[in-house]
């Protein structure tokens, strides 16, 4: 389902039961507990004419006691709610649920313009649609458009928790911003739509090389911040160098770098248990880093412990 599918006709159910106006008592009971549906729409010639819910049938059962009729003689005209509330299957969900609401009704059967029975919506339908479009937009709230990946907000949030996490339990955590080297030449060179694919290039490439439990994000423009939660400095770096070898290993060619294809540079910060940072003073930890890693060159990642700026490597 889609957020902004809010048609009645999406959401409807094709799944109702029909009796004939002539159809009798006796049969209507027997249709309404086979099929174990909430109610019955009387159609005449494919066009509905009336509804029957449970509550009419419990109603006209305890009445007919009451009075001692036989309810052989009786027929659906006898206990439908004739004239139907309808809906238009084209209408919106919030139109169908006003319908329903102010008519204190909740099954509602759907009709095309000419009046032909197309489906039946009830209030928990639309409500369900309503709740799953409610995910689906918290979702999108948390996600970033062109590359899929989480955006700042849904960063911050797991930031915030992952450090809660780490103080309560004495844990560690590492966050990566990494930045897509010479991307202005590469824009310039190649146009911006080229440099929207290769963005996706690195996100996508960045995502398979990290674990399940690693978390991906668009920081900001070309960076990109990788949560890494229970990781050690150093392992971080090892997992960092992974991602930019992998990603020179996608050769994607760029001729305004001095390393003739795509890489990135790497700056990381880390939280260790006792040291008393915030996440927000790691953020601007792993930008120092960074920075330094451009300073060197590019291509590479910094860490703290790596004795300022000495390559991955060498420590
Ligand atoms: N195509 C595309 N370009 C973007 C997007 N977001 C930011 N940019 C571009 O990324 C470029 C970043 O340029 P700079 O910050 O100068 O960095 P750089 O050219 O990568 O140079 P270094 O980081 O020093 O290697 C800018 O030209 C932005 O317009 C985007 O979503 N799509």
């Amino acid at each position: 389902m889609k957020f902004n599918d809010s048609s009645v006709q999406s959401h409807m159910t094709m799944g109702f039961v029909t009796v004939e106006p002539s159809a009798s008592l006796p049969d209507i009971l027997q249709t309404i507990t086979e099929a174990k549906a909430p109610c019955l729409i009387v159609i005449d010639d494919d066009k509905p004419v009336g509804i029957i819910t449970e509550n009419d049938l419990v109603s006209v059962l305890a009445a007919n006691q009451l009075e001692g009729k036989n309810i052989a003689d009786m027929h659906a005209g006898d206990v439908m709610t004739s004239s139907p509330v309808t809906v238009h299957y084209s209408s919106l969900l919030k139109e169908a649920f006003v319908i329903s609401q102010s008519h204190n009704i909740r099954e509602l059967p759907v009709v095309d313009p000419d009046g032909y029975l197309m489906g039946l919506i009830s209030q928990n339908d639309i409500l369900d649609a309503h709740f799953n479009m409610l995910d689906e937009l918290q979702t999108l709230s948390m996600e970033d458009s062109l590359l899929g990946i989480g955006n700042r907000r849904a960063m911050e949030m797991d930031l915030q928790y992952t450090h809660n996490n780490a103080l309560r339990y004495q844990r560690y955590y590492s966050i990566v911003l990494l930045d897509v080297d010479y991307f202005k030449k590469y824009n310039d060179h190649y146009g911006h739509q080229e440099g929207d694919r290769v963005l996706r290039l690195v996100s996508d490439t960045i995502k398979a090389s990290l674990r399940s439990s690693d978390r991906l994000y668009r920081y900001g423009g070309e960076e990109l911040l990788v949560l890494l939660p229970e990781t050690y400095p150093l392992v971080a770096a090892k997992v960092v160098e992974r991602v930019l070898e992998n990603l020179e290993g996608e050769a994607e060619p760029h001729c305004e770098s001095d390393y003739g294809v795509v890489t990135a540079s790497a700056g990381i910060g880390s939280y260790e248990p006792g040291c008393g940072k915030e996440w927000k003073a790691l953020l601007e930890l792993a930008d120092a880093q960074l920075y330094s890693s451009k300073q060197r060159g590019r291509n590479c990642v910094s860490w703290q412990g790596d004795k300022g700026s000495l390559a991955a490597e060498a420590v």
